[in-house]
């Protein structure tokens, strides 16, 4: 929690105005930002300057692990996170691999359970990572990625948290995830709370204590109509004690998070927070 105040009063400080043309939007941005969340330790990364929808944030790692593809799909399982980007975005509306209402195109998961091959075919990236490490092996390279700069064109967005690369060192399993472009008072928010639950997940369904995940971001940002809420706002608040993540025991397999499993198997504790705030979002 202290390493997120300290990015956003980082970004107050130090941060240098950047024009964004996809958004019409000037941002306040810092380039690198690393963040540790001890996830053997307990310490779940959620935020308490305000109160966090963090159900939405499993809901949308979920729908990633999912392949989902569709705004509809995201809503069913608990976020309306993709509705914008699926629905209103005037280059997404005019594209013309767009499939009807509430299509997101090629995008994250859709990508890593279908990344295709350049000789035909696709690979399930998923599913091999969560094999090898459900029998130990880690060769160096399970890498679960979105990134395909040859389909960019055939999604509403570029995936943001573009890769999580999965290491086990005994049998204690650790995460370097990387972000390539993030909102800092909306997306990040999210992305911790995403980071650490993939982590604490992927532990237990290939047998491992979990270790440290490492969130490396690159481009961080604030947007013009957000500065004034976080400067004045949030960043006046005290933080409050963490609480603690639950995940249902009796999760096992990627099959269980891929049919049965909803957020109700998850549950955080003693959450105390400050007042909800509600930041402006940039389609
Ligand atoms: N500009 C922008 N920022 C993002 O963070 C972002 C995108 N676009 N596009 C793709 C996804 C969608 N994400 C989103 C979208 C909406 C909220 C949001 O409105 N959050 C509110 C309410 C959440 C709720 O009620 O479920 C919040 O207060 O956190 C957060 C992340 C993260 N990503
Ligand atoms: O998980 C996410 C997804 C998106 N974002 C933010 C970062 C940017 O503000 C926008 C994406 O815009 P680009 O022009 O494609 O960089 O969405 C996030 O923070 N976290």
């Amino acid at each position: 929690m202290r390493q997120y105040l300290d990015l956003c009063q980082q970004i107050v400080d130090e941060g240098v105005w950047v024009e964004n043309e996809r958004t019409g939007k000037r941002c306040l941005t810092v380039i690198n930002a690393d963040l540790t969340y001890d996830v053997g330790a307990g310490e779940f990364p959620l935020v308490t300057t305000r109160k966090s929808f963090w159900k939405s944030a499993i809901a949308e790692l979920l729908g990633y692990i999912r392949g989902y593809d569709n705004a509809a799909d995201f809503r069913r399982i608990g976020t309306k996170t993709w509705d914008a980007n699926a629905n209103n975005n005037e280059a997404w509306l005019a594209n013309p691999y767009r499939k009807g209402a509430d299509d997101c195109g090629f995008i994250y998961g859709k990508i890593g359970r279908n990344f295709p091959k350049p000789d035909g075919g696709s690979i399930d990236l998923l599913r091999k990572i969560v094999d090898d490490l459900s029998k130990g092996i880690d060769d160096r390279g399970e890498i679960y990625t979105f990134y395909h700069p040859g389909a960019f064109h055939m999604g509403c967005l570029r995936p943001c948290m573009y890769s999580h690369h999965f290491s086990l060192l005994g049998d204690t399993l650790y995460l370097n995830s990387t972000q390539r472009s993030c909102d800092v008072p909306l997306g990040l928010n999210f992305n911790m709370v995403q980071v650490y639950f993939f982590l604490a997940i992927m532990a237990q369904i290939t047998g491992h204590k979990p270790g440290k995940a490492y969130h490396k971001i690159v481009n961080a940002h604030i947007y013009e109509d957000q500065l004034e809420l976080m400067r004045d706002v949030q960043l006046k608040r005290e933080p409050m004690p963490l609480p603690t993540f639950k995940i249902n025991p009796d999760i096992k397999t990627l099959e269980d998070l891929e049919t049965w499993v909803t957020t109700d198997d998850f549950e955080v504790e003693d959450y105390q927070h400050h007042e909800p705030i509600a930041y402006p979002f940039s389609v």
